[in-house]
């Protein structure tokens, strides 16, 4: 048995985190599929070596992945970390009698029924927040819906990625199946043209409108399945087509609030409740005109509840992904195996930096010990225990309907530590061990470490807070800025998403801070803040200092740690 020292074990590190930044291609780590890339194969022999011994005696392995933009990032704690849209859709979540997610499916549906495959322009671009005045889009669901997503908007996703990601979440949410989800949608500013198809249109009409958006006969017949496999129809906005009263004032279109296969089935053996296809006026009962539109054919192909489900899965993914000609859509949003959390560095009251950040598991191992290490400001990693530390806290998550169904349980590690003023961080990274025998992953951006920029001017989390007064909630932005005075110059420029429904469009101000009296001057740093209405939580910064000037993009000041 060969013992390494630390500092042969730190000297092999160092060597292959440079090896490998100059030898490797960044390797695409796929989530989800099990162990990641065994490294050793692709270095050079030399190195392998080395490397093999330390895997055998420290059993270390390098974990090369590159740390996804913010967009993404922020797309997958919103797919599979519990928020706003896993809450409000539960597990198929009642409201008005219907579903959070009916209503949810139904404005997606509207949302992108713009779209002109002859010019590309319109689908799914929230242009529906200004056709909210047209006949078709009628109804209280639509309202609420846009309000659910109105007020969560950020930076990187738009009012369009969020109308997209709730007509999956709440079809999972209902029994339904999952569908791949891509980010990057872009918001019209005004309102797109008036097609969304109406019960009283032909077939003719209805035919032509679905060859617009995209879709063949066939798939309208399918995707009008799919959609009104959840809720119903309004008796109080469409009293032509439900004409006596129903239980709750909806008439469900196939009985069941569930995404289910019973809207074919119930057609096929005619017993169907569906007010589209056996109300008692004939004129509106577009559902019976489009399902029997080609003999029944493709009723009958999706009739099966898996059929159904890919059916309407491969549907509904076109139906979210058609956009208007020019917008690039992102990758799927795979959930990141190892994702790294923001990372606060800020003056504590002890004379130290604070330095806090998370590393979030997708499953839960009681053996695993996790473990942050961090390099000091000249880059160089120091002795053991002298930059590393344990979790402060850690715990799970119950994530959202995709987290469940997809067979994940969400595990964060937590940091909350103090670190040196004068000799600072530069970067940081993790090492995992599952205590299962199996090789200490090494998660560090691709052996480059997740790099701390600057520690001149940082936002101060440890400072933040909120207020409130009859004018509503104010979250109090504090920077500490070093070698700063009075006369240095440090202003945000905040975001604020849309304020309601009739004012959608996000908007940004600029603020000068001012020198925070509640806060005395420590360490070099003085403390400046602003107020800003709190939904303005993400922010732009600009520092000018003596002649410096400093400046960063998408800040997120959230709550107080
Ligand atoms: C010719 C095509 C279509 C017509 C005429 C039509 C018509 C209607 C009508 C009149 C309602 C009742 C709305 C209410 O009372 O709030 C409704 C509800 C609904 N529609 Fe459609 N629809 C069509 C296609 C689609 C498609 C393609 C989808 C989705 C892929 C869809 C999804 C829904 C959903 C989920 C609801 C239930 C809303 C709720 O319960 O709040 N519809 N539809």
């Amino acid at each position: 048995m060969i013992n390494l020292t630390e500092a042969a074990v730190e000297e092999i590190r160092t060597f292959a985190a440079i090896e490998l930044e100059e030898k490797l291609e960044p390797i695409k780590y796929n989530c989800g599929a099990g162990h990641p890339p065994d490294i050793l194969t692709m270095l050079s022999p030399h190195l392998a070596l080395k490397w093999s011994l330390l895997a055998t005696y420290a059993a270390l392995n390098v974990v090369a992945i590159k740390r996804p933009e913010l967009r993404m990032e922020r797309l997958d704690e919103l797919l599979w970390e519990s928020n706003f849209v896993s809450s409000a859709v539960g597990t198929c979540v009642a409201r008005d009698n219907s579903t959070v997610a009916a209503q949810w499916v139904r404005l997606a549906y509207h949302d992108m029924s713009t779209h002109n495959v002859d010019d590309g322009s319109g689908g799914l671009d929230a242009s529906i927040v200004f056709e909210l005045d047209r006949p078709q889009n009628v109804g209280k669901g639509m309202t609420d819906s846009i309000n659910d997503f109105r007020s969560s908007t950020e930076p990187t996703v738009t009012l369009s990625d969020l109308i997209a990601m709730g007509a999956i979440m709440g079809t999972v949410s209902c029994g339904g199946p999952m569908i791949p989800f891509r980010g990057g949608r872009v918001d019209a500013t005004s309102a797109g043209p008036a097609t969304v198809p109406e019960p009283q249109q032909d077939l003719a009409s209805h035919t032509e409108s679905f060859r617009q958006q995209g879709f063949t006969q066939s798939e309208m017949i399918s995707l009008v399945a799919c959609g009104h496999s959840l809720g119903g129809v309004r008796r109080e906005d469409f009293p032509d087509i439900v004409q006596t009263p129903v239980d709750g004032n909806v008439a469900l279109f196939d009985g069941t609030k569930l995404f289910d296969n019973a809207v074919v089935t119930g057609y096929l053996q005619g017993t169907t409740p569906n007010p589209l296809a056996v109300g008692p006026n004939a004129t509106t009962n577009s559902d019976l005109r489009i399902f029997s539109s080609d003999g029944n054919a493709t009723m009958q192909s999706i009739a099966s509840p898996d059929t159904f489900n890919k059916v309407c899965a491969d549907l509904f993914e076109r139906m979210i992904n058609t956009v208007p000609k020019g917008v690039q859509l992102t990758e799927v949003v795979e959930p990141i195996e190892y994702k790294v959390g923001q990372a606060w560095l800020f003056p504590g009251d002890e004379g130290a930096f604070r330095f806090v950040t998370s590393l979030r598991m997708l499953h839960k191992n009681p053996l695993r010990t996790v473990k942050l290490f961090w390099s000091d400001r000249q880059g160089s990693a120091c002795p053991s225990p002298g930059c590393s530390a344990s979790p402060s806290d850690t715990f799970g998550d119950s994530g959202t309907p995709m987290t469940n169904k997809a067979g994940l349980s969400l595990s964060f590690y937590e940091f909350d530590t103090k670190i040196n003023m004068t000799s600072s961080i530069s970067k940081f990274w993790f090492e995992v061990d599952e205590g299962d025998g199996s090789a200490v992953a090494r998660v560090d951006d691709d052996g480059a470490g997740f790099p701390i920029v600057q520690d001149a001017v940082l936002l101060d989390r440890g400072r933040i807070s909120t207020e409130s007064d009859k004018s509503g909630t104010f979250l109090i932005i504090v920077i500490a800025a070093r070698n700063a005075d009075a006369s240095s110059r440090i202003t945000i420029t905040t975001y604020q998403p849309g304020v309601s429904v009739s004012k959608p469009i996000p908007t940004r101000q600029t603020l000068n801070l001012s020198v925070d009296p509640r806060f005395p001057p420590m360490a070099g740093y003085t403390f400046f803040s602003a107020k800003v209405p709190f939904r303005q939580e993400w922010f732009d910064l600009k520092a000018e200092i003596g002649g410096e000037v400093f400046e960063q993009q998408n800040i997120l000041a959230s709550r107080k740690i």
